[in-house]
């Protein structure tokens, strides 16, 4: 069982100069496409906010959770910690400045049982805050988008209060969502999970869920005389997430606020927070609440995350903020390309049961029938799959999913041949008649004392001779496959010239009798 304190925070959104992200690819693939995970559903809980405010303290005790939850099997509740226990996991700390840049995910996954028997994989991000010295707008807004994008759970983390500039941040950094309503009929987002920090008016609205909500509903409502531009806000928030949820903090304890030397010791925070945490956590990431990441209505798979990631890179890294509509288009991009990856490997499992490579050789024209079936299987799984971005826009992909099936079949049909074991005694025999006629021929020449004749041929029996046993040492052990290779495809040349004269022979036999019928 790995050791929590093994993991780390993976930088995968990697801030540049320029103001420019790039993708730790190398890290993603490794994270995403382990073979054990990469088919799994994935759930992924982000924390996102404004720096400073004890996000990644925070996801340290998130880790904590799910470490006793998921990899230890223990659903006591003793899983807070030990009381003078330093905090670690993603790397958080004091002060005033900004620590936590791009995105990051944990590098152990947690892998939980549904319900229901499904196998998902949880993963938290871990996020830049936004509204540091150092960011521009459009720096927030890929850091806030991008994790709004990929996660089935924002954590919004707030300070003191919903205040109406939150909301407006929110509204800013959601806009994907105004677009995509408008094209798909579910909400586009899952579950936004507002966090209020430091919350002191408990006797206003009790601290937990409860007190969250009341001041939640409070806060978005809509009424007749409110301002168009308040409505509207509202109304743009309430459409673009399926679940809204408001949880009130209590204040962690002056030491945690504000003492250099603390180290996230439990007995240094105070039993309040202690209390609000073990009720927080659960409530997100247990196992009867978790909640799978789903795009266009479709459970997200590990692999897939990468495909959505690399489509939204291209356009986040452009001078310009991105226009939502084309963050729509990327997503139905990634989204289609999803949808090819599966319907290929629905054709290379049909494929590989009748072609594989330890199953024998089989006639072209029944392989043949098998690709066409296996083929239409495959673009039967496409077309079926529900996709983003229109017919028009998935029959490009449609075809293009027909063209590299074909381009696979093609591969199938070497391999094939390859297998063909009568094809390649054909190597053997051509190179044996001709050692045997070369052979012959020198006998003859020594016989009528043609000393140059002699040595020629025998020199070329000798070669005949010799390429043959190196053809089947070759293939025999692997080796030399070229060479191998060479000798067949020269051989095969020999045999259809051979078999090319024998045809027009008997094509020219036909003929003759044919003539000779006609004549008579
Ligand atoms: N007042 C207050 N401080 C907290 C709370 N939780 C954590 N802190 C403190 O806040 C400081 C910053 O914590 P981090 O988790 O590094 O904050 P962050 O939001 O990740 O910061 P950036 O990475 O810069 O965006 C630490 O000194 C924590 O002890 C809280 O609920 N209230
Ligand atoms: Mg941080």
């Amino acid at each position: 069982m790995e050791d929590l304190n093994s993991g780390k925070g993976i930088q995968v959104l990697v801030p540049g100069p320029d103001h420019k992200f790039t993708l730790n690819e190398e890290a993603l693939e490794k994270l995403l496409l382990r073979d054990d995970i990469k088919d799994c559903p994935i759930v992924i809980i982000s924390v996102a906010g404004a720096f400073r405010k004890g996000k990644s303290f925070l996801l340290s005790f998130f880790l904590r959770y799910m470490h006793n939850k998921y990899n230890l099997s223990d659903g006591g509740s003793k899983w807070l910690g030990n009381a003078d226990e330093p905090l670690q996991g993603f790397s958080w700390r004091g002060g005033s400045e900004r620590h936590t840049t791009g995105l990051l995910l944990w590098s152990q996954p947690f892998i939980a049982t549904l319900e229901n028997g499904d196998k998902v994989v949880i993963y938290l991000m871990d996020t830049q805050g936004t509204f540091d010295s150092e960011s521009t707008v459009k720096d927030n807004a890929t850091v806030f988008a991008l994790s709004t994008m990929l996660s089935s759970v924002q954590i919004y983390n707030l300070s003191q209060n919903i205040e109406e500039d939150d909301l407006q941040h929110l509204q800013l950094f959601t806009d994907y969502g105004r677009l995509a309503l408008e094209t798909s009929s579910g909400k586009p987002f899952q579950r936004l999970q507002l966090l209020v920090r430091d919350w002191s008016f408990p006797y206003d609205y009790p601290y937990g869920e409860k007190g969250g909500q009341q001041l939640l509903e409070k806060r978005l409502a809509i009424r007749e005389e409110q301002h168009h531009e308040l409505q509207s806000l509202r109304h743009h928030i309430a459409s673009c997430f399926e679940e809204l949820k408001c949880f009130l903090m209590p204040h962690p304890g002056l030491t945690v606020a504000t003492n250099p030397n603390f180290k996230g010791n439990l007995s240094d925070i105070s039993e309040e927070f202690k209390q609000a945490l073990k009720e927080f956590i659960p409530m997100l990431v247990a196992p009867e609440n978790l909640i799978v990441k789903k795009i266009a209505g479709q459970k997200v798979k590990a692999k897939d995350l990468l495909l959505y990631l690399k489509s939204y890179m291209n356009i986040f890294n452009g001078s310009t903020l991105p226009e939502p509509k084309t963050i729509l288009e990327a997503t139905a991009e990634a989204n289609n390309l999803s949808a090819v990856a599966e319907a290929r490997e629905v054709y290379e499992t049909l494929m590989e049961e009748v072609a594989g490579g330890a199953k024998p050789y089989m006639q072209p024209s029944l392989l043949q029938q098998e690709h066409r079936r296996a083929r239409d299987k495959a673009l039967h799984a496409f077309r079926s799959k529900k996709k983003m971005g229109g017919d028009a826009f998935s029959e490009n992909y449609g075809e293009k999913l027909f063209k590299e099936l074909e381009e696979q079949y093609e591969q199938y049909r070497l391999r094939n041949d390859d297998k063909n074991v009568l094809r390649r005694a054909g190597t053997a025999l051509v190179l044996l008649a001709l050692a045997l006629a070369a052979w012959l021929l020198a006998a003859a020449a020594q016989a009528l004392g043609l000393a140059a004749l002699h040595s020629l041929a025998s020199a070329l029996a000798l070669a005949a001779g010799a390429a043959l046993l190196l053809w089947a040492y070759s293939r025999l052990t692997g080796n030399f496959g070229e060479l191998a290779q060479m000798l067949d495809e020269k051989t095969a040349v020999v045999i259809q010239m051979f078999g090319g004269a024998v045809a027009r022979q008997a094509a020219a036999a036909a003929l003759g009798c044919g003539a000779d019928k006609k004549t008579t």
